[in-house]
């Protein structure tokens, strides 16, 4: 497993080991253990799976408020999709920075993405599936939303996205009261 740290203090970039064979692989997409011995101490309570039929489909930039906040580790099941986490925390020496990776069922990356975060991303396949580890459940009462192009994101994509009615009607970063604090637990 190898772990980078990105720019953004928390979100680590993750490459499981392959193992391949005749057969084709086998990996470790998670090893609470291994995990823990990285410093990486969180515990996943709900697996989710979707499936974005066209190129060009944005989901996000979503969060969830206190007291259900949620870290996420995301990979792509299939295709290839670039993933987005937005700072949002108030006070952050990086608040409304983003990083972003390519991730595909190539390349088997995974992003680590913390509670206190916005977690976007834009398929760049069509028929794209992402499964994701969330450390809270579901609570559509917490469930929020930032317009996918109001955080000066690099999306490398020119078209039109498919998005939901919910993300269509996101408020800008810019007009966001944010329900996180830098420094606070959530
Ligand atoms: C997120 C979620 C949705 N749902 C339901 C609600 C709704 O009827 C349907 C579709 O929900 P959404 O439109 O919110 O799905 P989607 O736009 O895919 O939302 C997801 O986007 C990515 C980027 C994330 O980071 C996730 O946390 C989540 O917010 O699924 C659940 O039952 N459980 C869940 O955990």
């Amino acid at each position: 497993m190898k772990i980078t740290e990105t720019t953004l203090p928390g979100v680590l970039l993750l490459e499981p080991a392959r193992f391949g064979d005749d057969r084709g692989f086998f990996s470790e997409s998670w090893n609470r253990q291994r995990m823990s011995e990285n410093g990486i101490d969180i515990d996943f309570v709900q697996d989710n799976h979707s499936l974005s039929r066209q190129v060009g489909t944005v989901r996000g930039l979503h969060f969830q408020s206190p007291p259900h906040a949620q870290a996420k580790l995301v990979r792509c099941g299939r295709g290839s999709l670039f993933d987005v986490a937005v700072d949002i925390r108030k006070g952050s020496p990086t608040y409304g920075q983003w990083v972003g990776y390519e991730l595909s069922f190539e390349n088997g990356r995974q992003l680590l993405v913390p509670e206190g975060f916005l977690h976007g991303f834009i398929t760049r396949s069509p028929d794209t599936e992402i499964v994701y580890k969330c450390s809270d459940y579901y609570a559509p009462d917490c469930d929020g939303a930032v317009r996918w192009d109001s955080c000066g994101i690099d999306w490398d994509f020119d078209g039109e996205p498919q998005l939901s009615p919910k993300d269509q009607d996101a408020p800008a970063l810019a007009d966001f009261d944010s329900p996180f604090t830098y420094g606070v637990s959530a």
